[in-house]
């Protein structure tokens, strides 16, 4: 299937935690539209005035309506871009949504050093990402593939650690288990179709600097 050309820039907006700062952010460069809200069960808000369509999609398929151009650009964590490996154009560090990916593991049975977790199973939301980083350790893992409130895998015995989101580390103090190994930091990313940074290239040129303009004079924040 083609990808679909018009005037209006597709804008890809994740729900969750980065929905309100991302809105807030495009509202700063004056992209905005009426009614947005993560609460609305509308999925795709326009503003004709300003040519711009934003969609709300769930976190994990942003990249996807990218890469496929079913949005021209997206907002999207570095953690979810890096999981899905797909093919768009990362342009921009938006600063905000910062938290860092780690292994942890139960306090109380900690190993003395990574190596004694190897052939071990990993619960993750990053299956993928873990895996490379554990093969560049020379660590060949077990990876279960959890969606949700990962850390109650080493609790109820389907794992033996885990790697997930830490932010202010509340989660993994409260179930008893300790960050051992930094995997990487993470903050929300602007992304872009291929094929629409080169065909609406101006537009969306004109959108990454007034964005950079905002986030280095310290606003976007
Ligand atoms: N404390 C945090 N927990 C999780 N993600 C965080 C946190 N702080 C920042 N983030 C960033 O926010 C992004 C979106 O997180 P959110 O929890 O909204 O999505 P999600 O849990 O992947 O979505 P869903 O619940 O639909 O699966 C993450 O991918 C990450 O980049
Ligand atoms: O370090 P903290 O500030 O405690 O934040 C980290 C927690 O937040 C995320 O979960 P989320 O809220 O996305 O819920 P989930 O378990 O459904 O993924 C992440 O998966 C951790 O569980």
């Amino acid at each position: 299937m083609e990808q679909r050309i018009d005037d209006y820039l597709t804008i890809a907006l994740p729900k969750g935690k980065l929905f309100s700062l991302s809105t807030d952010l495009f509202e700063k460069v004056g992209i905005t539209a009426e009614h947005m809200s993560e609460k609305s069960r509308k999925l795709i808000i326009s503003n004709d005035a300003i040519k711009v369509r934003f969609i709300i999609a769930k976190t994990s398929d942003v990249p996807t309506y990218v890469e496929y151009g079913a949005a021209d650009i997206g907002i999207i964590g570095k953690d979810v871009l890096l999981e899905a490996g797909q093919d768009v154009y990362e342009l921009l560090d938006l600063g905000f949504g910062k938290c860092r990916l780690m292994m942890a593991v139960p306090r109380k049975e900690k190993r003395s050093c990574l190596t004694d977790y190897a052939h071990t199973r990993v619960a993750t939301k990053y299956p993928h990402i873990a895996e490379k980083f554990f093969a560049q350790q020379g660590m060949q893992m077990e990876y279960i593939k959890l969606n949700g409130s990962i850390e109650l895998g080493p609790i109820v015995g389907l794992s033996e650690s885990i790697v997930d989101i830490v932010e202010t580390g509340t989660t993994l103090v409260e179930n008893d288990l300790e960050e051992i190994v930094h995997i990487m930091d993470v903050s929300a990313r602007l992304i872009v179709n291929r094929v629409s940074f080169k065909l609406k290239f101006e537009r969306i040129y004109g959108i990454v600097n007034d964005l950079k303009r905002i986030l280095e004079s310290g606003e976007g924040r």
